[in-house]
């Protein structure tokens, strides 16, 4: 199944050193290549093996860039101006003085979109940059040149699906018309970032190959970076060793860096969670070689969304050793915005920022919690989110969740937390036993707890 292993043809006239640069060539192909093998379309896809091992290249930096208000804002209701640069201070804050969120892209459309740009450029902060994200015309890459900024992100789609099917070019066309535009946008003195788009459904070592090494070489005649930000945009990446491309992280990843010479540094993986495999994939984008991840907050993109950016944040010191001057407690200032001042509801079981990611329910782990919370708490989450570990009541919770709950809910110092002999965690939990003895089918909400706690405070004379 693999198509990586395309013949090098070579004669006696060739020298080393050309046939090295001349190794991919465009294959012009007639009809789209649609990896029926492995996109069925009416059969679930399937991942093949060839068994070729690439190796690990994490890159010295890595870093987080940022699409909330790009792939992100495509997906919901617009942010207004005042929403966009709340939540670009917020990323500021959050990427810390190192810029590990490095850059952020902005749409430039409508007025609302340049007067979020603006605002957000008099903020002045070096990290995240505003670059955009523009059609790719003369007046687009005016506008990029008028308002100052440096980069902008490109469409380029790149497998037969989009090519034929919606460009309805052949590749050589397409790869034409792309150099054309990307010519032009060097000539304005901007540096293109060229979206990949469907890379795990192109063909790898017959177009993005060839094409990437036609950009680095227009990279080395303008002198100006050219970037490539793989989109995984279907969610078909897979991070398991020895799968066939194109959907293959670290095949993907290793050719563009091998075959194509693009440096780690001006690589990107954009993923997206189809599959449910957007967060992995992209620390496998890390490991292999690839210097950026593209994230949205929330995981917030087209369909079931993009890499969200608070994993990264925690998949980044998981690999680094240390969080590099991030401050993760504002993942939690974050998500208090998006649910009261934007109306987005975080599903309960959201890891890092759902209502419950840290809250236990059952009364055997209560139990743990409650002699040592490590036991059942990924790390520190009131020190890094601000969040304190939870127990929720309800009819498993048992008399060591009723004291945890209230030890936490009152924020009970070490020398006056209850056990669970405390007679007033015996009368809770009487109330609770009764409620789920007649019938009730839902947990315990907060208001009901402190009801029923200062009602027996009082008959037991006790001041929490
Ligand atoms: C539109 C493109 C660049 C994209 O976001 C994707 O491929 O997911």
């Amino acid at each position: 199944m693999a198509n990586d292993n395309r013949p090098i043809i070579k004669n006696q006239h060739t020298n080393l050193l050309e046939l090295e640069e001349h190794i991919y060539h465009l294959v012009d192909v007639e009809s789209p290549n649609t990896y029926r093998n492995l996109f069925p379309y009416d059969e679930i896809p399937k991942i093949a093996f060839n068994n070729r091992v690439v190796p690990h290249n994490m890159p010295d930096k890595i870093w987080i860039t940022d699409t909330t208000f790009r792939d992100g804002q495509q997906s919901r209701a617009p942010y207004t101006t005042e929403q966009i640069v709340t939540i670009y201070d917020y990323l500021h804050r959050l990427g810390g003085p190192n810029g590990i969120i490095r850059q952020s892209e902005f749409f430039l459309y409508t007025k609302k979109d340049r007067d979020a740009v603006y605002q957000c450029l008099e903020r002045g902060y070096e990290f995240p940059e505003v670059t955009s994200w523009i059609r790719a015309s003369n007046k687009d890459f005016q506008l990029v040149k008028d308002i100052g900024l440096k980069e902008t992100g490109i469409l380029v789609s790149c497998s037969d699906y989009h090519i034929f099917y919606k460009m309805k070019m052949t590749r050589q066309q397409a790869m034409f018309h792309y150099l054309h535009v990307i010519r032009e946008c060097l000539e304005y003195g901007i540096s293109p970032r060229c979206h990949l788009e469907d890379i795990t459904r192109s063909d790898i070592f017959g177009f993005v190959i060839p094409f990437c090494v036609e950009l680095m070489r227009l990279q080395d005649q303008y002198k100006i970076p050219i970037k490539v930000r793989a989109c995984d945009t279907m969610g078909y990446g897979v991070n398991f060793s020895g799968a066939v491309n194109p959907r293959s992280v670290q095949g993907i990843i290793y050719g563009l860096t091998t075959h194509a010479g693009v440096p780690s540094e001006q690589l990107e993986w954009h993923g997206h969670n189809d599959f449910y495999k957007a967060v992995s994939n992209s620390t496998t984008a890390w490991l292999y070689g690839c210097s950026g991840v593209n994230c949205s907050l929330f995981g917030i993109g087209e369909r079931t969304g993009n890499t969200p950016l608070e994993a990264m944040a925690f998949e980044y010191a998981q690999l680094r050793g240390s969080l590099d001057g991030m401050d993760t407690t504002v993942i939690t200032e974050l998500a208090e915005y998006y649910e009261k001042e934007l109306g987005e509801h975080i599903p309960e079981r959201t890891p890092f920022v759902g209502k419950n990611f840290n809250v236990t329910r059952a009364g055997i782990h209560a139990d743990g919690l409650l002699k040592n919370e490590e036991i059942y708490n990924i790390f520190d989450t009131s020190k890094f989110l601000n969040r304190p570990v939870l127990v929720a009541v309800s009819n498993t919770s048992g008399l060591a969740g009723i004291a945890h709950w209230i030890n936490t809910y009152y924020r009970l110092p070490e020398e006056q937390k209850l056990d669970k002999s405390n007679p007033l965690v015996g009368k809770v939990k009487e109330w609770v036993d009764q409620e789920y003895e007649d019938g009730r089918v839902t947990v315990i909400s907060d208001d009901e707890l402190v009801e029923v706690i200062q009602e027996n405070c009082r008959e037991l004379g006790i001041d929490l």
